[in-house]
């Protein structure tokens, strides 16, 4: 099969080798339509590949009916509308680490040219002016740097610092006191960081809660005299707000890689002088272009060949250890998950899935994802996805509880799932049998053994003689081969079950003659 790659910022050539080495992958480069353009094209494409410059709009996603994947060659998804992606069913991907290092060089460098002027002097210079006046700049040791977001190119940023015998006072809300000793450097909270720092440097994605952080209360807060850098997102920083601080000269001088809007040309904070800027440059670099463009293209390369991604956005990562150990699992999930959507008609309040054994030391929520997606697929076939399943289910109303615990009877590992209805609670267990491959091991409270592929009957009758008997004749008698049967039984002439699996579908017609044999009062097919 084969599918279509639309490739819409400049990518690496080196970077995209292996979308090119892979079969089956048509790949477009087109980077100069524009968004109507892109919107009346996407239709035609199954991946998308983008930097920060396509914006990948809800109107785009309505429109990308046959798109699967979107890869984002770079850090920042903030161009791309994600949940309109995850409520379309889209996986998107970037590349977290590659361009790390060219981000936390291109802030030194700002950070840099900031202290000593040198872009202004350079201009100087070249109108041709020899002016040694005017640039007089200050030094960095000694001086504090505020880090406000200690990821990685936060993380690189502070040890660069450190190297420069700058101070440095970081908050994150993932920073612990602990981790920040380690690495040296002081810790506080936003307003700590704001209050202490000679330069601040802002590291955060942008967010709802990012979205002009460093507004004026902020500049109120900040020492006379502070320089600011921006090397993350445009947006983190009320750019109304900076100019005003640099007139008032709270703000001593700021340098800009990112900006609210983008391209951002005639743009005022540009006529100040103490403002440098670049053109949103931080990954620009051979060697992050090559490093985020080869880490997107073989997450789409897995994704095209049915392997897991390693670097999704709107999927919780993990790890290759933990992926190794879940795997073997996803088909009996979502088969389980098949299965009691065909036992039981009513309506889904809650899902619960026990993890039982040596399963529950592992992050197992894309076995419950997958769980999820097959008890949605009756009504809404391949509209669900591991994408959105959760999604879906939350939209539905549907709780989705994960139970794990490491003790478990008999098997290795169990996998339990439950459904709560208005017309009560079914059950199925299964696991995986060592060299034997997924079982069904419980329906409800009866013991079974199934495997679950193919075209299985779950009917229930009361335990009495002839009962097994009659249902064996009319399938015969309707032409339909037996492969496999097993029964069980609550007590003596009570409650009883019987688990067929056979060799074709079994009609809706022969169900209800199954329907009217004496003893028999409920039949489900089960196609998986
Ligand atoms: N200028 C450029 O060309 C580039 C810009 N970037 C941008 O840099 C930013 C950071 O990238 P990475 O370090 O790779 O990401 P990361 O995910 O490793 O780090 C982001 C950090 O921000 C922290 N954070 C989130 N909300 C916060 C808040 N309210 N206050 C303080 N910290 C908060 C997170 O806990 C996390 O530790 C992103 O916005 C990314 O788009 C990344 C690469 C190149
Ligand atoms: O990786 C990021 O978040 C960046 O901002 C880099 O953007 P770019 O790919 O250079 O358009």
């Amino acid at each position: 099969m084969a599918f279509n790659i639309l490739i819409s910022d400049p990518l690496s050539e080196e970077g995209i080798y292996p979308l090119r080495q892979a079969e089956g992958l048509n790949i477009v480069i087109d980077t100069e339509s524009t968004t109507a353009e892109l919107a009346s094209k996407i239709g035609a494409y199954d991946a998308l590949l983008v930097r920060s410059q396509t914006q990948v709009t809800r109107e785009i996603i309505e429109k990308a009916t046959n798109l699967k994947i979107i890869g984002r060659a770079g850090v920042g998804v903030d161009n791309i509308d994600l949940d309109a992606a995850t409520e379309h069913g889209i996986i998107v991907v970037n590349a977290p680490d590659g361009n790390t290092n060219s981000a936390a060089e291109h802030t030194m460098a700002m950070l840099m040219a900031l202290a000593r002027k040198i872009p202004q002097a350079f201009t100087s210079l070249k109108n041709g002016q020899w002016d040694r006046k005017s640039f007089i700049g200050v030094e960095l040791k000694n001086k504090t740097l505020g880090v406000v977001g200690l990821g990685r190119i936060g993380a690189e940023v502070a040890h660069r610092a450190k190297g420069q015998r700058m101070n440095v006072i970081a908050y994150d809300p993932f920073l612990t006191e602990e981790k920040a000793k380690k690495m040296g450097i002081d810790f506080g909270t936003v307003e700590d960081v704001l209050k202490a720092a000679d330069f601040i440097t802002v590291h955060t994605p942008l967010l709802k809660e990012t979205r002009h952080m460093i507004n004026k209360e902020a500049f109120d807060l900040m020492k006379a005299g502070v320089r600011i850098i921006n090397c993350a997102r445009g947006g983190i920083i009320d750019e109304e707000a900076l100019y005003d601080a640099i007139i008032s000269k709270k703000v001593a001088g700021a340098a800009l890689d990112v900006f609210e809007e983008e391209p951002f040309v005639g743009h005022k904070l540009l006529t100040l002088p103490e403002v440098i800027a670049t053109p949103h440059l931080g990954a620009s670099t051979y060697e992050a272009q090559q490093s985020v463009a080869v880490d997107v293209s073989i997450d789409v390369v897995n994704f095209f060949s049915g392997k897991a991604v390693r670097n999704p956005v709107n999927l919780p990562s993990v790890s290759n250890e933990v992926l190794a150990k879940i795997a073997p699992f996803f088909d009996l999930a979502e088969k389980m998950g098949v299965f009691l959507s065909r036992l039981q008609n009513a309506v889904i309040e809650e899902i619960n899935i026990h993890y039982a054994g040596d399963l529950a030391n592992f992050d197992v929520r894309p076995l419950t994802r997958n769980t999820v997606k097959g008890l949605l697929k009756r009504n809404l076939g391949s509209h669900v996805n591991d994408v959105n399943a959760k999604l879906l289910a939350d939209r539905f109303g549907i709780k989705v509880n994960e139970h794990k615990t490491t003790t478990t009877k008999g098997f290795l590992n169990l996998i339990t799932v439950e459904i709560v209805t208005e017309k009560g609670a079914r059950r199925v267990a299964g696991t995986l049998l060592n060299g034997l491959g997924p079982r069904i091991v419980k329906v409800d409270d009866y013991v079974v053994d199934v495997v679950p592929e193919g075209h299985l009957l779950f009917i229930r009758h009361w335990d009495q003689p002839g009962a097994i008997g009659r249902v064996g004749t009319l399938l015969a008698q309707e032409n339909v081969n037996i492969a496999t049967m097993q029964v069980g039984r609550s007590a003596s002439g009570g409650d009883a079950i019987m688990m067929l699996s056979v060799d074709n579908h079994v009609e809706t017609s022969e169900v209800n003659r199954l329907k009217e044999l004496t003893d028999i009062y409920d039949v489900k097919v089960i196609d998986l």
